[in-house]
C-alpha cells in the first residue's frame, strides 16, 4: 500500500493529529513513537476510513487491520454483554479463543496455525472472559492476522506481554515483514525505547499530535524532545508528590499488613497454583513477577477481595483474619487498585472528574456528594495531569491513556495504606508512564503507600521495592508456585 499525507488534519474527542507531508512507499514498514499524547488510534481510524479529515489523504487498494488496547476493550465489553451465567447453571467463559480466530477467517487450517505461532494452542478451548491480559493481547494479535491484512497496525502491541513473549513477537513480525510471498506492512505504535523495532528502519516522531520528523535510535537520548518531556514528567511528579506530601494522614494496623499460608488456587478440580506462602510486614514494598497468565491478577484478587476463592484460603489481611466477620468495604477503603479488570469494569457513564472521586468512596462510578475538600482535591489531580479541560468529559470518550492516568490518580487520591498496581503503565504514553514511575518511586521511598506492583518489563523496576514475589513453574507438580526474594537496600 502507498499511502500519502499532505498538509493533513484531523482530531477526535481527546487529540490532534496534523502531518504537513509524510509519505509511506509501498511494501515500507514505519515505526511511530509519540511522547505526550496518543496518534495511533487518529492513525487507525483515518486509514480506516471512519475519521473525517482536512487537506490531502490518500491511499492505494489494501486491506488493513489493527491491534489496540481499545480494540481489545471493545472486544472484552462486548464479550460482557454477552455474559449469560445468570441463565446458565455454570459460569459463561465468554466465546472460545478458537471461534475468535475462525470467525475471522473462517478457515480452520489458518486459524490453527495461528493459534500455534501465537502460543495459544493450550487455550484455544478456554473463554475469552478467563484470560489473563498476555493471553487477550495475543489473542487480539491473531484476529488481525486472520484477516490476511496486507497494512497491520500495532499499537503498544508489546505492551502486557512477559519477556519471551514480547522476544518471540518481534520475530514473529520481522518475519512477516520480511517473507517474499504477501509480505505484511506494519506501523508499530511503540511508547517505551525498549520496544522500538529494531526492524524497521523508519521512525516517525510526533509530538502532541504533531508530525515532527524522524528520529533514530542511536539520536534516542539526546533528542531535545526526549530531554524535554524527562524534565517535564519530573516536575509534574514533584507537583504531585507535593500534593501527596500535603494530605498525608497516618496508618495504623496490625501486623501482618497480608500474609497468605500454603495459598492454592484451582480451576475445575486442576490446581493453578499451590504452595503460595507469602507475608507483608508493615512498610514493605514488593513487586510480583511471572510469565502471563501465572496467577498474578488472581493472587491480587484474593487480597482485594475480588476473587471467588478469597474465602478458601488461609488469609491474614490488615492484622485479621479474612472472613472473621469484616466487611469488603472495610478492607477495600485501605486499599487503591489499579488493573486491567478495573478499567474494563469502569463502563460507567461518568467524567473525568468523577472518575477521580470515586477513588474515595472505592466505587465505580460516583454516587455519593462529595466534600468541599474532595472536590478541591480532584480538581488539583486533573490540573496535575493536565487534563482540566476534560474535567467534565466522558471517561468513555477519552483516550485509552488518558483513561488509565485517570485511574492511576483514582487509587492514589485518597492515599490509600495499599496500592495494589497491576501493570499500572499498559497503555500510557512516554509522559505519562515516566510521571507515574517519579511518582510512584518517590511514595515507596517516603512510605507514604505500600505498593504492591506488577510489570513485565526491567525497567520498570523501582528502586524502593526490595522485595520480589515470583511466579515459577513446577514441573513436577504440573501448576505454578512462588518464590520469595529480598534484594538489598542500597545505602543512601
Ligand atoms: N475460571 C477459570 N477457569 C480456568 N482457568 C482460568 C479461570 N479464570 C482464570 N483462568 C486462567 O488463569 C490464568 C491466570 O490468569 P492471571 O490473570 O492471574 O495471570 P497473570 O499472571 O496476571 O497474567 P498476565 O501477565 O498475562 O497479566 C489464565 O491463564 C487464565 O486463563
Amino acid at each position: 500500500m502507498e499511502i500519502t499525507f499532505e498538509q493533513f488534519s484531523t482530531q477526535d474527542e481527546s487529540s490532534i493529529l496534523t502531518i504537513p507531508r509524510w509519505i509511506i512507499e509501498h511494501n515500507q514498514s514505519w515505526a511511530i513513537f509519540c511522547p505526550e499524547g496518543e496518534v495511533g488510534s487518529l492513525l487507525a481510524n483515518v486509514l480506516g476510513g471512519t475519521l473525517a479529515y482536512q487537506g490531502q489523504f490518500s491511499k492505494t487498494e489494501g486491506k488493513i487491520a489493527q491491534v489496540s488496547l481499545g480494540r481489545q476493550q471493545l472486544l472484552l465489553e462486548e464479550e460482557l454483554a454477552k455474559d449469560e451465567t445468570d441463565f446458565l447453571d455454570v459460569i459463561d467463559a465468554g466465546t472460545s479463543v478458537y471461534t475468535l480466530i475462525y470467525q475471522e477467517c473462517k478457515n480452520d487450517e489458518l486459524a490453527q496455525s495461528l493459534l500455534m505461532e501465537l502460543d495459544l494452542l493450550h487455550l484455544k478451548d478456554s473463554g475469552f472472559r478467563q484470560l489473563s491480559s498476555g493471553e487477550t493481547r495475543r489473542v487480539m494479535l491473531a484476529r488481525s492476522l486472520a484477516t490476511k491484512p496486507d497494512f497491520l497496525i500495532l499499537d503498544n502491541v508489546l505492551t502486557g506481554l512477559d519477556v519471551a513473549h514480547r522476544q518471540s513477537l518481534v520475530r514473529y513480525f520481522t518475519r512477516l515483514s520480511q517473507r517474499v510471498k504477501r509480505p505484511i506492512q506494519m506501523m508499530v505504535v511503540f511508547s517505551r525505547e525498549e520496544d522500538m523495532p529494531d526492524w524497521i528502519e523508519h521512525i516517525a516522531l510526533f509530538n502532541q499530535g504533531g508530525f515532527e520528523g524522524l528520529m533514530d535510535k542511536v539520536t534516542w537520548n539526546t533528542h531535545p524532545l526526549i530531554t524535554q518531556i524527562k524534565a517535564q514528567s519530573m516536575q509534574q511528579s514533584e507537583k504531585m508528590m507535593a500534593l501527596i506530601r500535603h494530605h498525608q494522614h497516618p496508618f495504623q494496623f496490625d501486623n501482618p499488613v497480608f500474609e497468605i499460608k500454603d495459598g492454592q488456587v484451582n480451576y475445575l478440580d486442576n490446581i493453578f497454583f499451590t504452595g503460595v506462602n507469602w507475608r507483608i510486614e508493615n512498610g514493605d514494598h514488593w513487586q510480583i513477577k511471572g510469565p502471563n497468565g501465572c496467577g498474578k491478577s488472581t493472587l491480587l484478587g484474593l487480597i482485594f477481595g475480588d476473587h471467588p476463592q478469597c474465602y478458601s484460603n488461609d488469609i491474614d489481611i490488615f492484622g485479621r483474619k479474612r472472613g472473621s466477620g469484616e466487611t469488603i468495604w472495610e478492607i477495600k477503603k485501605h486499599i487503591g487498585m489499579v488493573s486491567s479488570a478495573l478499567h474494563l469494569q469502569y463502563r460507567v457513564n461518568c467524567s473525568a472528574l468523577q472518575v477521580i472521586l470515586s477513588g474515595f468512596y472505592d466505587s465505580i462510578g460516583l454516587y455519593s456528594e462529595p466534600t468541599r475538600k474532595e472536590l478541591a482535591l480532584a480538581k488539583e489531580w486533573l490540573a496535575i495531569l493536565h487534563m482540566s479541560q476534560y474535567e467534565k468529559t466522558s471517561f468513555r470518550q477519552l483516550a485509552y491513556s488518558q483513561q488509565r492516568l485517570l485511574l492511576i490518580a483514582r487509587a492514589i487520591v485518597k492515599q490509600p495504606r495499599l496500592l495494589i498496581l497491576d501493570e499500572p503503565y499498559q497503555g500510557l504514553d512516554y509522559l505519562g508512564r515516566r510521571l507515574m514511575k517519579n511518582t510512584l518511586e518517590l511514595i515507596a521511598k517516603e512510605n507514604l503507600s505500600q505498593l504492591l506492583y506488577v510489570s513485565h518489563y526491567q525497567n520498570d523496576s523501582l528502586d524502593s521495592v526490595h522485595h520480589e514475589l515470583v511466579f515459577v513453574y513446577d514441573e513436577a507438580l504440573d501448576c505454578y508456585r512462588t518464590s520469595v526474594m529480598h534484594k538489598k537496600e542500597q545505602p543512601e
